[in-house]
């Protein structure tokens, strides 16, 4: 596709994100990429909401090159591309600090499966990675986040669990692209606040049972499919 289309979804997505209350002023980044092409489009570093343009998005390669355009790119970049070498099924990133899932994140606590509504979008817990080492914060903090969630997702089918909380920072999610990406975004809020209530409800709540986790899920996704597919 044309830088300029792929900017434009890239845009699209960041203004969503915007648009469902998921970001304050500069907190947060989404990315689009064109895996053919081997680049991505990426919101530009520090550029508020507000103020932000399509022809602001930077295109970026899967080496962190500066292909096309005149700001920064997002601080996070590393870390978007990192994803997009490691996990070959998806094609957007979206990193917020949103308020629950940012508790949670900074509480070092995956989240638990308490009910159907997070079953229906999360095969399972939402993983948190393990906490960093200062010799790795001390390397390169933003490339050794892409590798803490890609060692954390070992065992894991990234659009079966198209999101993580990374320890003491704050989520990122995936998807098939940039707009499923955003939407994996609002729901992880979603479902971090639901988890945080029940447990002011409840702080024995019972985890929802593998059968049942196992029912919704293949039904909202079709057996063994992944979430996102056409
Ligand atoms: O996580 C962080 C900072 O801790 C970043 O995500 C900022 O919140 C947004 O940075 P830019 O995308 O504007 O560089």
């Amino acid at each position: 596709m044309s830088y300029l289309e792929l900017k434009r979804q890239a845009f699209e997505a960041n203004m969503e994100l915007n648009a469902r209350g998921l970001v304050i002023y500069t907190w947060g980044n989404v990315s689009q990429l064109d895996r053919d092409a081997g680049v991505m489009a990426i919101k530009p570093s520090g550029v508020p909401y507000e103020e932000l343009k399509p022809e602001h998005m930077v295109i970026v390669d899967m080496d962190n090159k500066i292909v096309e355009g005149s700001m920064r790119p997002s601080s996070d970049t590393k870390t978007h591309t990192h994803l997009y070498r490691h996990f070959d099924d998806i094609g957007g990133v979206t990193h917020t600090h949103s308020t629950y899932a940012t508790a949670w994140a900074q509480a070092q606590t995956p989240i638990p499966c308490y009910g159907t509504t997070h079953a229906d979008f999360v095969y399972g817990e939402v993983p948190c990675t393990a906490a960093m080492t200062d010799a790795q914060v001390e390397r390169d903090y933003e490339e050794e986040t892409g590798v803490q969630i890609t060692d954390r997702f070992a065992n894991l089918k990234p659009l079966e669990v198209p999101m993580v909380i990374v320890a003491g920072h704050a989520p990122f999610t995936w998807g098939v692209n940039a707009e499923k990406a955003v939407y994996h975004a609002v729901v992880l809020e979603e479902l971090a606040k639901m988890a945080s209530l029940t447990l002011e409800v409840n702080q024995r709540a019972p985890l929802l049972s593998q059968a049942v986790l196992n029912k919704h899920y293949n039904r909202k996704h079709g057996k063994n499919a992944y979430y996102g597919q056409k």
